[in-house]
């Protein structure tokens, strides 16, 4: 039983609000909701399950729950497990399936394989969390050159933080990728929150 859909979300980097934005899709769409590589706790399948309201969504276990918070080739060896890429399968189910990577694009599953690798076995569509702070214009295009040389598809960019016109235009008319939402900086994460921007993404999904 595959998938009806797969998105696979990535960043620009780490802690740029995957796992928020993986909630916020996972709800938009009724998803189900994979991290199938995980360095470090807590886990962000459990932050997704708090986060999504939705009664249909479906939290897959991952393929690899490392220990140690780092990048995870090297959480993988300190832990003697080799990450097969290759080997990894989907879950079963016949729902939308979000995918959460690790890190940014580039970040190394083993001496073979980056995180993008993943999108590409699946041919998963990518959604592209895009940080705005000053220095992630650059941040942003490096993760959009490595995107189109890999002939990744992009359903489009997410913006997380605050308004930055200059930053947003400019990246948007770079990358041609469509604006499918703009999260802002919010004082507390909640099931709400979480609904809410999930109602506005699902216009531009419907669009
Ligand atoms: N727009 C926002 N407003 C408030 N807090 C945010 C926002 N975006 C992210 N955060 C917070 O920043 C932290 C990092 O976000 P998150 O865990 O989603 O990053 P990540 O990209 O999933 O990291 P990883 O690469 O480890 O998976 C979390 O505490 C999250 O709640
Ligand atoms: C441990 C962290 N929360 C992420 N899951 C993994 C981030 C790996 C970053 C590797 C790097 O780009 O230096
Ligand atoms: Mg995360």
């Amino acid at each position: 039983m595959n998938p009806s859909n797969l998105y696979f979300i990535t960043a620009i980097g780490t802690d740029s609000g995957k796992t928020l934005i993986s909630a916020i899709v996972t709800e938009a769409l009724q998803a189900d909701y994979w991290k199938p590589i995980q360095a470090g706790f807590p886990r962000d399948t459990e932050k997704v399950q708090t986060l999504v309201s939705n009664p249909v969504s479906q939290f897959h276990n991952e393929a690899y729950l490392l220990q140690h918070p780092m990048s995870p080739h090297a959480a993988a060896h300190r832990e003697g497990v080799e990450i097969d890429i290759q080997a990894l399968v989907l879950p079963n189910t016949h729902n939308t399936l979000i995918i959460e990577g690790a890190g940014g694009v580039l970040v190394p599953v083993s001496n073979q394989h980056f995180v993008i690798d993943i999108a590409r076995k699946f041919e998963a569509e990518v959604i592209l969390v895009a940080n705005i702070y000053l220095g992630s214009i650059n941040h942003t295009l490096l993760t959009i050159n490595e995107l189109k040389h890999r002939n990744i598809p992009v359903k489009g960019i997410i913006f997380n933080g605050p308004a930055n016109e200059d930053s947003e235009q400019f990246i948007l008319n770079y990358s041609q990728y469509p604006l499918l939402l703009h999260v802002y900086p919010e004082e507390q994460i909640t099931p709400e929150v979480v609904h809410s921007y999930a109602q506005q993404l699902r216009k531009a999904f419907i669009m």
